[in-house]
């Protein structure tokens, strides 16, 4: 070929050079918030579905949380509504913030100089968990709770704090994960689908 590329480094039909790196690869904070994104799709609260990631220096992923009920607290019988008059019939008392659970699900020893990628602006109580377990930067998507008092609370302390915290908006507008074109189980003969593992019974 004239462009120097040899025959074989080109991928049959789709004109791609396979001896390049790709360009197109997600970059780390980007990856950081879509992890954080998929995440809340766990949550079962129906209103807002908010995940967190916490990452350390090595941009090694140390903690994964979404906002649900404490372990214990079945989901099915505590509440999700929030228009009760009694305060113990709606949610707010009950559910672990996504940043809390990401901080209780740490997996290494401490958390000193992580950063945490959550989907809302921290509210206070977990401003409170972030400052104590040593994370030094916040990056949040949404800031539709800013004005709200405790999310001035969270301002308060994390100037206190010397806690660093951005709005981050991934520069890709969509990451798609779309296993309908992924169509590596296709094998040059014909072989069954793979059989599709039980589904697991717990929350
Ligand atoms: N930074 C945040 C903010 C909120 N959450 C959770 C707490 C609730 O489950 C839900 C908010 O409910 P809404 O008042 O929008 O009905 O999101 C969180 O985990 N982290
Ligand atoms: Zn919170």
């Amino acid at each position: 070929m004239s462009n120097g590329v040899k025959n074989g480094d080109m991928e049959a039909f789709s004109g791609k050079d396979v001896s390049k790196k790709r360009e197109d690869y997600l970059n780390w904070p980007d990856y950081f918030m879509a992890v954080a994104f998929l995440s809340a799709m766990r949550s079962k609260d129906p209103c807002s579905q908010v995940g967190a990631c916490i990452v350390n220096a090595q941009n090694k992923v140390v903690g994964i949380g979404y906002n649900g009920m404490p372990f214990g607290c079945s989901d099915d019988d505590f509440p999700w509504g929030k228009e009760s008059d009694s305060k113990v019939e709606n949610k707010y008392f009950y559910v672990c913030h996504a940043e809390m659970n990401a901080i209780l699900n740490k997996i290494v020893g401490e958390l000193r100089g992580c950063h945490i990628y959550v989907a809302m602006f921290p509210c206070n109580e977990c401003a409170k968990l972030i400052i104590q377990s040593g994370i030094s930067e916040v990056y949040y998507f949404s800031n539709k709770n800013w004005n709200k008092d405790e999310c001035i609370a969270t301002r308060k302390m994390f100037d206190a704090a010397g806690i660093k915290y951005t709005q981050y908006i991934p520069t890709r507008r969509q990451i798609v994960i779309d296993f309908d074109t992924i169509d590596w189980n296709k094998v040059s003969q014909a072989q069954d689908p793979p059989t599709p593992k039980k589904k697991r019974t717990s929350s």
